[in-house]
């Protein structure tokens, strides 16, 4: 699978390290592809390592504003022009999007994904992990925006929530390769 992560470029505790570290290790003990920021930072950091050095291979999608923090050694960088860019190739070179603990520019990704999906331009699983129950604010406010007529579409058809990596990995594989 061609897995695209999307999640904090900035250095945090280990309550978010962890899950980050064994989702990492579920993709590349599998021989899966990382598809991410391309930054050599923080959490981006942590699941590329993660990945490498369990076997998986890492394709990054950075941006020209960011080149000097790219990642030296993925097996493939590129370079898109702007952010709006970087987020289409990302998508595109992604089979399925898993969405760990971020700041802005995590939730400007997962915000694009989920509207593509919405509109039927795509119908690739999302899922968002959410540690420590990090995503806890944002789903009442989408379950606010289904409740109130916002959403075209019913919520559960956009994404799912995970508790753990295990859960995360597991819906992928169920959902990306389908029922053993
Ligand atoms: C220290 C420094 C300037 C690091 C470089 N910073 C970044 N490098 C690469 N991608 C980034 C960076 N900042 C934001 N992004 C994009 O936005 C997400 C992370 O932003 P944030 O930390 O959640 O808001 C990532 O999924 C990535 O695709």
């Amino acid at each position: 699978m061609n897995i695209c992560v999307f999640l904090s470029a900035a250095d945090l505790d280990e309550r978010y390290t962890r899950p980050a570290r064994e989702l990492a290790e579920l993709l590349g003990e599998g021989g899966h592809t990382l598809v991410w920021g391309g930054s050599d930072t923080g959490l981006m950091k942590v699941v590329a390592d993660g990945v490498r050095e369990t076997g998986g291979r890492l394709v990054g999608v950075s941006v020209d504003f960011l080149r000097e923090w790219a990642r030296r050694d993925a097996d493939e960088m590129v370079f898109a022009e702007d952010l709006a860019a970087r987020k289409a190739l990302l998508l595109a070179r992604a089979d399925a999007v898993v969405v760990l603990a971020g700041g802005l520019g995590t939730l400007d990704e997962v915000t694009e994904v989920l509207e593509l999906r919405k509109h039927g331009l795509h119908d690739k699983p999302v899922v968002l992990l959410n540690t420590a129950g990090f995503y806890d604010g944002l789903a009442l406010q989408l379950r606010r925006m289904e409740e109130e007529g916002f959403l075209p579409v019913p919520l559960s058809g956009l994404f799912v929530l995970a508790d753990t990596a295990a859960d995360a990995f597991a819906h992928l594989e169920e959902s990306v390769v389908g029922p053993r």
